[in-house]
């Protein structure tokens, strides 16, 4: 509720509000920086208000020649040493999603214009702009804007203030279920529209709505999806007043799911096919209208992404974890995480990155398969019925991202059977969270890893959450009732039947205080 009204608010004041002036402050790591402010007389939600402090205006400090820019190149890019070296690049003001070749994209930064400023500068920049209410940088993506988008105007920036999530010490489910007193979940879905695609999501609707005030052809915003692209895209583009249009696989996502871009005046298509079906609808859609690409192949979406990665090495205060677990499915997700967490190495903010480990669903493991034939060959699967509804896909865009982040920091693929996953759903809520099913296909991993010996028992692990688990009630009745085929749901807490009755409820509850015996 607080959120949403921020969101309008924010919006609201961005296009009424007047030129700021500039004030010149120095910042707690000892770097000028300039602040700019409004006058007194603006209403007193200054904090909503657009264009504060940017790069530019701590040139004094390095004297920068070169402005700050990003483009689209062919992926991989021309740093990876397997790439063939070319000088093909669009601007991010050209509707492309694919290279010349039928490659994907990546968005490169001038990474030059950028080290321009050392990683003290960066990490004291970020840092200062931690629980700022000032627009945008009060969002966990836009803090990080100038290796976002660095050319886009804060007017065209459409945020809910995303990010920031909470890095959660997981202590009781870290000692007692895997022996690790170093075990932290990163909640990237208690967020806007409950998941961590709020994260790319503002990115590219931002850009949109710049490609619109541009003049460019873009009537509307469409995606395929497994109930969480969706749910933010409809969000953003109805905070923004542009159209937006989702596929979803019919029967396939939670109601929870179905419902958000339903009240956000969606378009919504339910079709009868799995999402891989809807994904090669929406590309063909998209090529033939001007409808623009919101999935996860649109690279602009990773930027925002990325943007996670950078915020865990912030609330460790620039420390590196030694594992990142992440949920995969249509794999835009783990490149993303690796990106962010190479620009920090690369900019001088921390001197390693760690190690990733993609965790899927055995109902639907393409890059597991892919991963346990020494990446060898990649077969798409035709993906079965998850508990993890959202990783439900088999034939993945982001293949080739995933593969090159994990090659890159020696990572790992992990399965999770669906006892398995939710089984980790049950221990975890049992200690306090409440996690969606693909956050427990991630805990699976972690389980199966820690069993192996390979994550020590001192090793600071982070399990990314992707989604709220209010998402996914359904799996959780199902689970707790013990309705599931085939299932023990052996934590199943079942509510016990009493009558209305005092001398009843008392029985009922002697008996259970009486049982010494752990519940989990
Ligand atoms: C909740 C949730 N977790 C994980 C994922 C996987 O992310 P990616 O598709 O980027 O691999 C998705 C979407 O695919 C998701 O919605
Ligand atoms: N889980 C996703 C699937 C599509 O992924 P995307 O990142 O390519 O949009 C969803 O919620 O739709």
């Amino acid at each position: 509720m607080a959120s949403s009204t921020l969101f309008h608010t924010s919006l609201l004041q961005n296009s009424k509000n007047p030129k700021p002036t500039n004030l010149t402050y120095r910042s707690p790591s000892k770097i000028n920086c300039t602040v700019k402010t409004t006058p007194a007389e603006l209403p007193p939600t200054q904090h909503r208000v657009a264009s504060t402090e940017s790069t530019p205006s701590l040139k004094n400090r390095l004297n920068p020649i070169r402005p700050l820019s990003a483009k689209y190149v062919p992926f991989p890019p021309n740093s990876d040493p397997n790439s063939v070296p070319t000088t093909e690049s669009y601007s991010l003001d050209e509707i492309i999603y694919r290279s010349k070749s039928g490659s994907l994209l990546d968005v490169q930064h001038d990474m030059e214009a950028l080290k321009q400023y050392d990683g003290n500068y960066w990490r004291a920049l970020f840092d200062s702009r931690v629980g700022t209410t000032t627009w945008p940088y009060g969002s966990g993506v836009w803090s990080k804007k100038e290796w976002v988008l660095p050319e886009i105007g804060d007017d065209d920036i459409v945020s809910a203030f995303e990010g920031n999530t909470n890095l959660f010490w997981a202590e009781r489910f870290g000692k007692q279920y895997v022996g690790m007193n170093d075990l932290w979940v990163k909640h990237c879905g208690i967020s806007h529209t409950g998941s961590f695609k709020d994260l790319g999501m503002t990115v590219l609707v931002s850009q949109v709505n710049r490609l619109r005030k541009l003049g460019k052809p873009v009537v509307g915003v469409g995606c395929a999806s497994t109930g969480d692209t969706s749910a933010a895209l409809s969000a953003y583009c109805a905070s923004a007043g542009i159209p937006s249009i989702v596929f979803l696989p019919a029967n396939k996502i939670s109601i929870a799911q179905l419902v958000q871009p339903i009240a956000n005046g969606a378009f919504v298509l339910s079709i009868d096919t799995d999402f891989d079906g809807c994904m090669k609808l929406i590309r063909e859609v998209t090529s033939e209208l001007p409808i623009y690409l919101a999935n996860s192949l649109n690279s602009l979406r990773l930027e925002g992404q990325k943007t996670a990665a950078i915020e865990i090495l912030q609330q460790f205060d620039w420390e590196v974890p030694d594992w990142v677990i992440v949920p995969g499915g249509n794999l835009g997700n783990i490149y993303a995480f690796y990106k962010g967490f190479k620009m920090c190495e690369e900019l001088g903010l921390v001197d390693r990155i760690p190690r990733l480990v993609c965790a899927q669903a055995a109902n639907a493991n393409p890059l597991y398969l892919y991963y346990k034939s020494g990446w060898s060959e990649f077969n798409p699967v035709k993906a079965s019925t998850t508990f993890a509804s959202a990783i439900q896909i088999g034939d993945p865009v982001s293949i080739d991202r995933a593969v090159f982040a994990l090659r890159n920091c020696d990572g790992i693929v992990e399965e999770a059977t669906e006892e398995e996953l939710m089984d980790a759903v049950a221990l975890a809520d049992s200690t306090g969270m409440f996690i969606c099913p693909h956050t427990g296909v991630a805990l699976t991993a972690l389980m199966k890893l820690r069993n192996r010996g390979v994550i020590g028992p001192t090793e600071r692990t982070v399990v990314v959450s992707t989604a709220h688990g209010l998402k996914f009630t359904q799996s959780k009745v199902d689970y707790h009732s013990k309705a599931i085929k085939d299932m023990a749901c052996r934590f199943a807490n079942q509510p016990v039947q009493v009558k209305a009755d005092f001398g009843a409820v008392m029985d009922v509850l002697n008996r259970h205080l009486s049982d010494k015996s752990p519940r989990f």
